[in-house]
């Protein structure tokens, strides 16, 4: 697909400002929650990426009248209709993101039964949902797969449970919470998910009248109540994104104010940034993350739940620290295949060694496992351009990044996989002076 390719040309550094909007990890679970209310709700700070896109459909197919508010970013959700929706073609979703699943307490709730199609979302690893279904029978749905997907009733209400999440899974959180907060009676929730993400739609619930109290221990609370309203919330900004921005800034010796990024949600990766040799200054409205000059640190890294350092900036700073001097070590415990994006580094230039054990201070999940999960890199490595396929969202700008820091001009193709996490990214990075062409354009300004 032509308009699938963005020419990428290097050798720049960025520089000027960005502006990041609500988490692409809160905003379609706020508008998820949505549905268990018996009131509007008013989601703001709300970014046009595929994700949201895709639940705004999902809601609409279930009866939630959704549309723009008068401010930009502002989305109005009313769920008042949901019981008299005729449910045409949810099977038109299979595929699409990792949210359909997150439908399922909601939709019991109201209906008493819910159709999961397959789920999409990014192929870092085999993603099971099992978390998800076994915490759904403790609630007491029955659950029954057939090849189209999952069809789950609930004929007696959900129920409160006790239950323990063999690792804390963002996901499996979320999908207590949302079983949680309108089940009969009270759930205790250990080894729980406590990203910022899931605290942001925590204060959602909250704001419909759920009753939730989390404790330092991961463990959640949860006092059922057979009512929610509507809420009027704005988003917390996207650090993951924001993140992303701080690290093209240091691979490509630039400078850029990201407007929105918040210090709270991002200390564990501000000090990771400051070890490798960036340095950030932070205000009120934002964070400047630049290259201060000279060499970049080695360092060895995990990913982690948080409050650890989150698996999503991972890749981003991998290519970063393909210009660091010396080793560094990887070790990604959360997916099992988020390295597999490093092949195509190595054929610009750099040198980044895969290993199938766990090189970290902690044994993982992926250890002994064939799963190549660890990675050396050795640096600084002088990029040149290639041809690049993306095969996942953050690997996608992680390779822009890659691209821009280069000698030459790369194409890359599959960047509607970026459309999925962020916003505009072609006119964000046009402002920040990098030289990228739609194949179209360029065609048209030739002729
Ligand atoms: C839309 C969204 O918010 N996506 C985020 C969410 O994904 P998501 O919620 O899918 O990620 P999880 O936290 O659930 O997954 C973490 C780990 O648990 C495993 N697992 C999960 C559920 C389950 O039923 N069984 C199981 O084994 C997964 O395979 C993975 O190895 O959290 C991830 C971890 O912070 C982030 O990288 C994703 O960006
Ligand atoms: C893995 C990610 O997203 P998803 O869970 O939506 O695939 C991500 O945002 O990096």
């Amino acid at each position: 697909m032509q308009d699938d390719v963005l020419l990428v040309h290097g050798g720049s550094p960025l520089e000027g400002e960005v502006r990041v909007k609500g988490a692409k990890n809160l905003v379609p679970k706020a508008m998820v929650a949505a549905l268990l209310g018996e009131a509007p709700s008013r989601l703001r700070n709300v970014p046009e990426i595929s994700d949201v896109r895709i639940v705004k459909g999902l809601l609409q197919l279930h009866g939630v009248a959704v549309r723009d508010g008068d401010e930009p970013g502002e989305l109005l959700m009313d769920p008042t209709q949901v019981e008299q929706a005729n449910v045409a073609d949810i099977d038109a979703h299979a595929g699409s993101s990792r949210i359909p699943i997150l439908l399922c307490g909601p939709l019991l709730h109201r209906l008493g039964r819910a159709f999961i199609p397959d789920l999409g979302g990014c192929m870092i690893g085999d993603r099971p949902i099992d978390f998800h279904l076994s915490v759904l029978r403790e609630f007491g749905a029955v659950i029954t797969k057939r090849p189209e997907g999952l069809y789950i009733e609930a004929p007696n209400g959900l129920e409160g449970a006790k239950v323990r999440l063999p690792f804390p899974s963002v996901g499996a959180t979320e999908q207590v919470l949302l079983a949680a907060v309108r089940a009969e009676g009270t759930t205790e929730l250990s080894n729980a998910a406590v990203e910022p993400e899931i605290i942001d739609l925590i204060c959602v619930l909250q704001k419909m009248g759920a009753i939730i109290s989390v404790t330092t221990d991961r463990v959640i609370r949860i006092t059922g109540v057979a009512k929610l309203g509507g809420y009027d919330h704005r988003a917390l900004p996207d650090r993951l994104e924001a993140a992303s921005w701080a690290c093209a800034a240091l691979a490509t010796h630039g400078d850029i104010y990201v407007r929105g990024a918040r210090q709270l949600d991002m200390m564990t990766f501000l000090n990771v940034f400051r070890q490798v040799g960036g340095a950030f200054s932070i205000d009120d409205e934002g964070i400047r993350f630049w290259h201060p000059g000279g060499p970049l640190n080695a360092i060895a890294l995990e990913t982690d739940v948080h409050p650890g350092f989150q698996t999503d900036w991972q890749q981003p700073l991998v290519v970063a620290l393909t210009q660091a001097t010396g080793l560094s070590i990887v070790h990604e415990t959360v997916y099992e295949r988020r390295l597999g994006f490093t092949s195509a580094l190595n054929q610009m230039g750099a040198t980044i060694q895969l290993y199938s054990e766990c090189l970290g201070g902690t044994p993982c999940r992926f250890g002994q496992r064939n799963f190549q999960h660890s990675a050396v890199i050795s640096g600084p490595a002088k990029l040149h351009a290639t041809d690049l396929d993306i095969p996942d969202l953050r690997a996608g700008f992680s390779y822009l990044i890659a691209a821009l820091a280069a000698e030459g001009t790369s194409r890359v193709t599959g960047i509607d996989l970026i459309e999925r996490g962020y916003e505009d990214f072609q006119a964000k990075l046009e402002a920040l002076g990098a030289r990228v062409e739609l194949p179209m354009r360029v065609a048209e300004s030739v002729a």
